[in-house]
């Protein structure tokens, strides 16, 4: 094998206050992300969500020091993995490749490049396939090596996702009982899964596999703990007005406590850094609405970060892809979405399916218009300077 590179894929996040907008910015002008039925008013209306909802996430990044510790966290990820595939003989460079924030995907495909890494293991730092994550990320790839061909490695490998790992279940559940056994009663705890959510279309209509793999990636975690506390899972951080996954974290807690749960063991589900949706709305926002509720523990499990037992799992995961036959992007994604109806460019008459996608993207663009009229006040006509 010629010299082994590790790509980590995350998302970045603003690292200071004035990062916020512009990261924000990169987030919505992703289609995976916010599908505009329009391309060209992907990034108009990218601008304008960032712009609307800036200070409102400035304000909670405030709250956890000024910044994203993403970055950080990745890095140190990144300098564990390396430091453990060297002790195991292997000549390997692990690189940060983030969507939103830097250190950008394009620099560590560049830098891999100029390395002369001859095969590249590319290993998203989500547990469970989404559309919206590690989808998103490999088609950004994808597009990087079509545009510029020669940035491609020789070889290359891809881990779709990986919530399946014996590791990965072993680190969760260790953090996750000694909260448990944090509990006056431990055997009442409640163990209250909350991932990230995503709109019910990605799953419905874009044949998302992500509720799947979070639903199962739960149950495999009760059945590694093998204790017999009850459990749910309900979904956080919904933006804007269309349907999210449900149930929503903020509902399902008010719910538990009417029920007399009084003890609750929080476990974020679909990351494994400390990020803001841990540190501020978790531990801030959904600590009050529980205490409110009279819910009296609220014991939240720390994030993966650089949990030795997690780290160890990643290199499992580097050394068997690296030896296994190469998986390519467009073959990972295929297996991934079973796409029902997007893209669907091609015109037919009739009551076809793209008669109805054409139909839900001019009701769409109708209610942009009123959502732009109620952000700016003004009309997008008169916005966009066409009136
Ligand atoms: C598996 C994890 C994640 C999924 C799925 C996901 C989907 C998703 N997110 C948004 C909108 C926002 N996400 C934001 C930040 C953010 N999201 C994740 C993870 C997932 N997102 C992370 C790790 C972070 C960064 C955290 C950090 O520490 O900086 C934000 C910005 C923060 C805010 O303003 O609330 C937005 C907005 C959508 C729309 C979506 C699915 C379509
Ligand atoms: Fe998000």
């Amino acid at each position: 094998m010629g010299r082994l590179g590790v790509l980590l894929l995350n998302l970045g996040g603003p690292e200071q206050l004035s990062d916020v907008r512009p990261f924000l910015f990169n987030l919505f002008s992703d289609p995976e992300i916010i599908r505009i039925p329009i391309a060209a008013l992907q990034k108009p209306l990218a601008w304008l969500i960032s712009s609307s909802r800036a200070k409102k996430s400035q304000a909670n990044y405030e709250k956890i020091g000024g910044g994203s510790p993403l970055r950080r966290i990745t890095e140190e990820q990144a300098r564990a993995l390396e430091s453990q595939l060297r002790s195991r003989g292997e000549d390997v460079k692990v690189y940060i490749g983030m969507r939103y924030w830097h250190p950008f995907t394009e620099d560590a495909l560049t830098q891999i490049k100029r390395d002369e890494i001859e095969q590249l293991v590319i290993l998203p730092l989500y547990p469970q396939f989404s559309i919206s994550t590690s989808g998103s990320s490999f088609r950004l790839i994808e597009k990087i090596w079509s545009e510029n061909p020669q940035l491609k490695p020789p070889k290359y490998t891809v881990i779709a996702d990986w919530y399946k790992e014996p590791g990965y279940l072993q680190a969760m559940s260790e953090l996750i009982c000694a909260q448990i056994d944090n509990c006056p009663n431990p055997d009442d705890a409640h163990v209250f899964f909350s991932a990230h959510g995503v709109p019910v279309s990605y799953v419905e209509e874009a044949g998302d596999p992500y509720q799947t793999e979070i639903e199962e990636c739960t149950e495999l975690i009760m059945r590694t703990i093998g204790r017999r506390n009850a459990y749910s899972l309900a979904y956080q951080s919904k933006v804007g007005p269309i349907e999210w996954l449900q149930p929503y974290t903020e509902d399902a807690i008010v719910e538990l406590a009417d029920k007399g749960v009084s003890e609750l063991v929080v476990v974020p589900i679909s990351f494994v850094s400390e990020h803001i949706e841990t540190l501020e709305e978790i531990d801030i926002e959904y600590r009050e609405i529980a205490e409110e509720a009279g819910i009296h523990t609220f014991n939240r499990v720390p994030a993966l970060d650089t949990n030795p037992v997690f780290i160890q799992t990643l290199v499992d995961l580097v050394l068997r892809a690296a030896a296994a036959p190469s998986l390519d992007i467009n073959r990972v994604t295929q297996m991934k979405k079973k796409i029902k109806m997007y893209p669907q460019e091609k015109w037919e008459w009739g009551l076809t399916t793209a008669a109805e996608v054409w139909n839900g993207r001019l009701a769409m663009l109708g209610f942009i218009g009123i959502v732009v009229e109620l952000i700016s006040g003004r009309g997008p006509l008169h916005l966009f300077g066409i009136l």
